[in-house]
């Protein structure tokens, strides 16, 4: 479990993180969002000790990073996938992290196994592409069998092998009963990845919520067509339902769900030839509650 209370950082002028609190929970993937320079890899630094908090905590299974006895057996991260020297072969860079924190070479093997890099161990980094060193950055966050994973911008300039791959192997961890936290400035990516999202901007929450909750919150009602819509709209609005007309003869409907709808007609005999539930897309809700905090946003005049 990862815990951030009342986290605030400050760079000079500059508020990275203000007074930030949430908490991720294990067995799922929780999607870290927000715009460019929102402050998710500050606080994910902090989480890891890398940075020290103006105020506030951020806390791994309930101790801050530094009171940690084995980190790496707590918490592994991939924060940037270009940080190894070039000129280490893979197994050896893997083999000093492990030793360092008293970690069996046995488990080298396993994950570079698990990240698919075996075949390439005894090869320098130097040669390695993007997606090679990512792996190999996961290979290092996954050494200690830790219960807590946090990533950092993960898919970032992969091709779609390999942006599909580091999106089964999150879900994957997660099912295992796993905390992962994997940040994104892309709503595309987090649907397909996560069940819970926590999106920042400037540093400060926007939400906590889940990607259903989230869905239902920017739900636009529901479009209904029948061939009687007269009778339909009538019996709606006798329902409870606030009923307007859509283009090309449909209605529009909220303040009742699809089976409250489709019951109504039922029970009044009035046929109906389409419901469909009308939602905003999640990319247009993260749009909508994020455009405030766009650090570069176009300005409207
Ligand atoms: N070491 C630093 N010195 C000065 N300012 C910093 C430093 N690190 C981050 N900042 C500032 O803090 C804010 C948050 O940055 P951060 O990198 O945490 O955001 P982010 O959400 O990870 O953004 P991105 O998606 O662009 O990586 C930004 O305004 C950034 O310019």
């Amino acid at each position: 479990m990862i815990e951030v209370r009342e986290l605030t950082k400050r760079y000079g002028g500059t508020t990275a993180v203000d007074r930030l609190s949430f908490t991720v929970r294990p067995g799922s993937v929780t999607g870290f969002l927000g715009p460019n320079g929102a402050g998710k890899s500050t606080t994910m630094r902090i989480v890891l000790g890398l940075d020290r908090p103006a105020s506030g905590e951020a806390l791994v299974n309930g101790r801050s990073y530094t009171a940690l006895k084995r980190p790496m057996r707590e918490v592994g991260a991939l924060l940037d996938a270009g940080a190894v020297q070039g000129g280490r072969r893979a197994f050896d860079h893997l083999g000093w992290l492990a030793r360092s924190n008293g970690i069996g070479t046995r488990r080298v093997a396993e994950v570079l196994e698990q990240v698919g890099l075996a075949g390439v161990a005894r090869k320098r980094v130097a040669g390695f592409s993007l997606g090679m060193r990512q792996r190999l950055g996961i290979a290092a966050a996954l050494l200690g069998d830790p219960g807590v994973l946090m990533f950092d911008e993960p898919v970032n300039g992969l091709d779609p092998d390999g942006v599909r791959w580091i999106r089964e192997l999150m879900r994957a961890l997660a099912a295992e009963g796993r905390t992962v936290l994997v940040s994104s400035h892309l709503m595309s990516e987090m649907e397909l990845t996560a069940d819970r999202l926590v999106i920042i901007g400037r540093g400060r929450l926007i939400a906590d919520t889940s990607v259903r909750e989230l869905a239902d919150r920017f739900r636009r009602g529901v479009l209904v067509r029948s061939p009687r819509p007269a009778e339909l709209t009538a019996v709606l609005a006798a329902a409870g339902g606030l009923v307007e007309s859509a283009p090309g003869g449909a209605l529009t409907v909220t303040g009742m769900d699809v089976a409250a709808i489709g019951d109504t007609a039922a029970a009044h005999g009035i046929p109906l030839y389409e419901v469909a539930s009308l939602s905003a897309s999640l990319e247009e809700a993260y749009m909508e509650l994020t455009a405030e905090s766009t650090e570069f946003g176009a300005v409207a005049r």
